[in-house]
């Protein structure tokens, strides 16, 4: 592939992932660490000198949206929310109507503790809800601490404190879930739920719990002619009841789609703050002028020896090729409804088109002609 290719321009996003849970769920391996006690004083302000080197490593002026993601982010406190927001704000532009989000697992959060949330920013924002199944039994077999009736409470809650702007989760394809089972499920979270629903199919992880009862034979393993036809079944529950299917696993009605996680399709910069996070951005601050692949060190306690001597926990950092940056751009961008944009292609290879790279004859052209691939003028 040959044409320069160029990193997006600023603006940026922030994600800032809070890497402790109370309790392991039997499906996850996420970056997350159950520990007797966390000492917030010093991860607060390990986040915030991160916060503030890497935006200054990316010299962007404004940021357009923060991410607090898990782990279990309604863990921390809302003083610590708030100290990132204002090290984000004290370091670039943060907009009154940037999206701000918070990842709040139900079993840690009370009324309360949402208002203290919203006090801290998370007022212009959306607060994002892993129900994951509102069946108990189903709850009992994902490992999670919550009731379905308390993840209901959460909810109702949430959605009193941030009318239009609170999102579900939900997850389909646990073992032994049929696929009546799954609509009931979906119906009841539709009766619940706000203007934003994620749905995921439960990916069996190496490591986990869940995983090992399946491969064990413990467990079935749902068939994939399920999986498909439950994939199916809610996308035309979903559908008919309003929702724009934006994304794969993501759909909204009334305009509440994620801008956040739109900036990560659409291959825009973001930093990530915190130990585990991800980051793709041009560290100009350092004369960089390529785009980056950047990865801050998993473990909590050695990000933070890290952040306190050299202002950053940067454990990997892999300049992105050109052909590299397309194929995240395709890859990413292929999942929405929207595609790529001949604009937005347009600033990864300003020389080399969309045109000229799928309008010629070839494997590409073949998907256009079986219906798999459209080219058109947007
Ligand atoms: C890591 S959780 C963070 C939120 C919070 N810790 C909680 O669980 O309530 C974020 C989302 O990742 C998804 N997730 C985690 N492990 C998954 C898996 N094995 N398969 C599918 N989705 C998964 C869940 O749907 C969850 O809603
Ligand atoms: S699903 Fe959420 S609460 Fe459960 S272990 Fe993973 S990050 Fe923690």
């Amino acid at each position: 592939m040959r044409g320069q290719v160029r990193g997006c321009p600023s603006p940026i996003r922030t994600v800032c992932p809070w890497p402790y849970c109370r309790k392991r769920c039997s499906y996850c391996n996420f970056n997350k660490y159950v520990v007797p006690t966390v000492d917030e004083v010093a991860v607060r302000a390990c986040l915030v000198q991160e916060a503030r080197t890497l935006l200054r490593l990316s010299q962007v002026q404004s940021v357009t949206s923060v991410f607090f993601g898990g782990g279990t982010p309604s863990l921390a406190s809302p003083r610590t929310i708030a100290a990132v927001l204002e090290a984000v704000a004290g370091a670039a532009h943060l907009p009154v109507g940037a999206e701000v989000t918070l990842e709040a697992n139900p079993s840690s959060i009370s009324p309360a503790r949402l208002a203290g949330f919203r006090e801290a920013g998370i007022n212009r924002s959306a607060i994002l809800l892993p129900l994951q199944s509102l069946d108990d039994a189903e709850l009992r077999l994902l490992g999670r601490e919550h009731t379905a009736a308390e993840a209901r409470g959460a909810v109702e809650a949430a959605r009193r404190l941030f009318p239009g702007r609170t999102s579900i989760d939900l997850l389909f394809g646990l073992p032994g879930q049929s696929q009546d089972a799954w609509a009931r499920g979906l119906a009841a979270a539709l009766g619940l739920c706000d203007d934003h629903i994620s749905l995921y199919q439960l990916t069996l992880e190496r490591g986990t719990a869940l995983a090992a009862q399946v491969w064990g034979g413990t467990l079935p393993a749902p068939p994939q002619d399920l999986l498909a036809d439950m994939y199916q079944t809610a996308r035309a529950m979903l559908v008919a009841a309003g929702f724009r299917h934006y994304e794969v696993s993501n759909f909204a009605r009334k305009g509440a789609l994620s801008t956040h996680n739109l900036s990560y399709w659409r291959a825009e910069q973001y930093i990530g703050v915190g130990p585990g996070a991800h980051g793709r951005f041009v560290p100009r601050g350092e004369g960089g002028c390529s785009r980056e692949a950047r990865v801050q060190t998993l473990e909590p306690d050695a990000w933070m020896r890290e952040v306190r001597s050299q202002g950053h926990g940067t454990r990997r950092r892999v300049v992105l090729s050109p052909l590299e940056q397309l194929e995240e751009l395709l890859a990413l961008g292929l999942r929405t409804d929207e595609g790529v944009t001949h604009e937005r292609w347009g600033h990864f290879s300003p020389q080399l088109s969309l045109q000229a790279v799928f309008g010629e004859p070839g494997e590409a052209q073949d998907l256009q002609q079986q219906g798999w691939l459209l080219l058109d003028s947007g």
